[in-house]
């Protein structure tokens, strides 16, 4: 939370001329009501079922840059599908952000359902509970601390390039030779 997905996720989907799906807000669309309302009202439960189902249906069909909710890889399933976009060659960035930082971007009040109560020790209770998690479903890690978006979005594009030419070293159809 915080950590810019949404931003950088913008930043990207324009430096490539792609389309930018998030689905937190294909959430909202569906439900036709707010993440935190989903929450107050039906439970974490039924909104970990339905984001699944939307997480499945966007990495499915979805083709640019998908920002995912910050507690989707925690399904297993969705962890699956992950692993085999990136086995296919995808790139899944976990965006990392420390405290610091992240607080005055979500501002820490009380409208994020997850960060009810004390939001500061929530936040750092929920990443220490989830880095494993990001890690193990990430192809890359970026840290966004006093990184703007579009810099983020360089950054990603950047080591994407290194990912390519290390695998493929002498020039093969996925080597950005031409540059
Ligand atoms: N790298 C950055 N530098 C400065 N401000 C940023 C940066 N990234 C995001 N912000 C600002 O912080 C706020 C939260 O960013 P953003 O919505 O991208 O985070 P998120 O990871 O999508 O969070 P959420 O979990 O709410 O979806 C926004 O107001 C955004 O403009
Ligand atoms: O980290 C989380 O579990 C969440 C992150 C947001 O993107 C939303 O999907 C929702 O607020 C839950
Ligand atoms: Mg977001």
């Amino acid at each position: 939370m915080g950590s810019g997905k949404t931003a950088i996720g913008r930043a990207l989907s324009r430096r490539w001329d792609v389309p930018l799906r998030d689905t937190d807000v294909d959430i909202e669309e569906h439900a036709g009501t707010t993440i935190a309302d989903i929450f107050l009202h039906q439970g974490e439960q039924a909104f970990r079922d339905l984001e699944h189902q939307i997480v499945a249906a966007a990495l499915d069909e979805h083709r640019g840059v998908l920002a995912l909710g910050g507690g989707a890889p925690l399904r297993s399933d969705t962890r699956e599908h992950l692993a085999q976009y990136a086995a296919g060659g995808g790139t899944v960035v976990f965006l990392d952000v420390s405290i610091e930082f992240a607080a005055p971007r979500v501002g820490l009040d009380d409208s994020r359902p997850l960060l009810m109560g004390d939001p500061r020790q929530r936040w750092l209770d929920i990443i220490r509970e989830r880095r494993e998690v990001y890690e193990e479903a990430s192809t890359m890690r970026i840290l966004t601390d006093g990184v703007t978006p579009a810099e983020g979005g360089r950054e990603i594009e950047r080591r994407m390039r290194l990912a390519r030419k290390s695998r493929a070293p002498h020039g093969g159809p996925h080597s950005l030779g031409h540059h």
